[in-house]
């Protein structure tokens, strides 16, 4: 379409967090966690990320490569694996979410090394 064309980064950006955050079914990471519900997140979580604000950073060109949006991604998911203890189901979910997304990843660099 014309839009591939003018934007095809963009638009490949946009596909790839929309075809990761449908993996985060449970939707545990829609949202940046709610610092007056988990008063002490920010001791051991210096850089909190959730997918509206990786959603955010990208219209507003935030991210140039997929490996950049994969950054963040990468961090939403380390951030919830040291908060959440391994026995709790956030710190399952994390993980899964890390194996599924790193799957749509790379699927996404191939394609975007290929538009160039
Ligand atoms: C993604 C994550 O760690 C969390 C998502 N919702 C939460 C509520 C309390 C504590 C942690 C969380």
């Amino acid at each position: 379409t014309l839009e591939l064309k003018l934007t095809p980064a963009l638009v490949l950006l946009r596909s790839t967090l929309e075809q990761l955050q449908e993996k985060d079914t449970a939707k545990i990471f829609s949202q940046p966690v709610n610092l007056s519900e988990v008063p002490d997140y920010l001791e051991f979580i210096s850089k909190p990320m959730d997918f509206s604000t990786m959603r955010t950073k990208l219209e507003g060109h935030g991210y140039c490569s997929i490996s950049d949006l994969e950054r963040d991604f990468d961090l939403m998911i380390s951030n919830c694996l040291k908060y959440n203890s391994k026995d709790t189901l956030f710190h399952k979910t994390a993980l899964q979410l890390r194996e599924v997304g790193g799957a749509v990843l790379r699927h996404a660099q191939r394609q975007y090394q290929s538009i160039g």
